[in-house]
């Protein structure tokens, strides 16, 4: 394949991977969705108001509307025409000298530019004393004093969070047009594996913990996940799985296993026996140096490494930003942020090393320590972990307490 960074043929730097993989991407088709059922979906296509908020001048709080004219000096009283409630505005319009009862919520009557909270106030039959002063104005919101109609409320590509759908709710959209949901399949390959609680008795068996992580991190960021199962070790088996997963209409195939140099290793050959064009095969990386990444008929395939660990930090690495984009999020290649590190750490090779470390907010940058074993087997370091401390290939030596860069886990 290309030659790496530092020239040596082979293994293809972690960004010219991330680079090809995400570079054929097109946006999946817009759908329709009910506004309640659109939070951590991407937005289509913008939404624009479609209506004031408020509608109308409202009163922020429960009193009486007054005219602002008639109070210059207090103690002053004014008569009460009637009742402005939330839904059940007054008719009229108040004169000189007049008030409405008024509640939060209610429109303001015309006439009125000023609420004057109950507790200002003193009340005898209909006539209401004000008693302390209130500026001119206060206690109204403004009709569109939140947004007016036709106003830019969410922009294209945003992921929706709660807030997002409150805000569309409030703009009258009762659907919202969203990216259709990325169709993502996993098969995990290998003779040994067992799913938890269905082992065999042979110590021989390896109980599955990929598809989890791997389902977990894909749903995570709006993917619908098929669980295509366990293929064995066999060419035809994975050709079969291959196809099934185009057949039925799986946008992205995540593999885990069979993806490194030995016999029984046949991610790839596969791959490209069923028209996967491999345009990502062996990487400067650590863990998930094997990595793999084509495009089929119309599916796209990421072939992961078997070992737990190098599946899910590759699936952060590769995956999320795959899914994201196919959403039409435009976020960053690499989502890291500025830390320094929590120990001193030796010089790296040509792998780009992610690194699963902890993470000490106690005072200014994050300080990120590695976890003692890193070995890509361990998931008892993996869960302990709270972000991916990034060596780039050939770092020099660092001392504890140098600017490095994490990418924090997210769940
Ligand atoms: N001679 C070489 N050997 C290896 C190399 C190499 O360059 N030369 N690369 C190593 C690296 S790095 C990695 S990573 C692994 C990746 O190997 P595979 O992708 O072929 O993975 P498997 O051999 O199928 O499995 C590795 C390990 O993980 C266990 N496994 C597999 N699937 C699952 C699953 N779904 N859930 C839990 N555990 C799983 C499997 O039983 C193995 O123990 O290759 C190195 N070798
Ligand atoms: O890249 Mo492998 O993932 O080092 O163990």
């Amino acid at each position: 394949m290309t030659a790496s960074a530092a020239g040596k043929p082979g293994l293809m730097p972690v960004a010219e991977a991330l680079a090809r993989i995400t570079s054929g991407l097109t946006v999946l088709a817009a759908e329709n969705v009910a506004v309640g059922d659109a939070v951590g979906r991407v937005l289509a296509a913008p939404v624009a108001a479609r209506r004031n908020q408020p509608s109308a001048d409202m009163s922020a709080m429960d009193g009486y509307a007054i005219r602002f004219a008639d109070a210059p000096e207090l103690p002053v009283s004014l008569k009460v025409i009637g009742e402005s409630a939330a839904g059940n505005p007054f008719s009229g319009a108040i004169a000189t000298g007049e008030a409405v009862r008024i509640f939060t919520g209610a429109l303001v009557p015309d006439g009125a530019d000023t609420v004057v909270i109950q507790e200002n106030t003193t009340r005898e039959g209909d006539v209401v004393t004000l008693v302390s002063h209130t500026a001119q104005g206060r206690n109204i919101r403004k009709a569109g004093f939140d947004f007016r109609t036709d106003a830019q409320l969410l922009p294209a590509a945003r992921r929706l969070n709660a807030r997002d759908i409150m805000l569309a709710a409030a703009g009258d959209h009762a659907t919202l047009s969203v990216a259709r949901r990325p169709r993502v399949g996993i098969i995990q390959t290998g003779d040994e594996l067992v799913y938890p609680g269905q082992g065999t008795g042979s110590l021989a068996d390896v109980v599955v913990s990929n598809v989890y992580g791997l389902a977990a991190l894909a749903r995570s960021v709006g993917a619908e996940v098929v669980d295509l199962g366990l293929v064995r070790d066999g060419m035809e088996e994975t050709r079969a799985a291959i196809r099934q997963a185009e057949d039925m209409g799986i946008d992205v195939l995540v593999s885990s296993g069979g993806a490194s140099v030995g016999e029984h290793d046949l991610m790839a050959p596969a791959l490209k026996a069923e028209g996967v064009d491999l345009a990502v095969h062996k990487i400067a990386l650590r863990p998930g140096k094997p990595l793999m990444f084509g495009t089929g008929r119309r599916m796209r395939a990421l072939g992961l490494p078997g070992n737990p660990v190098s599946a899910y930090v590759c699936a952060v690495l590769f995956l999320l930003p795959i899914l994201r984009r196919m959403q039409g999020e435009e976020v960053p290649l690499m989502p890291t942020r500025p830390a320094v590190l929590g120990a001193a750490m030796a010089a790296n090779d040509m792998r780009m090393d992610f690194i699963r470390a902890r993470l000490d907010f106690s005072d200014g940058l994050p300080r990120a320590t590695p976890l003692p074993t890193q070995d890509s087997s361990m998931l008892s370091a993996l869960a302990l972990a709270d972000c991916l401390l990034i060596r780039p290939s050939f770092a020099p030596a660092a001392e504890a307490g140098a600017p490095c860069e994490i990418i924090p886990f997210n769940g």
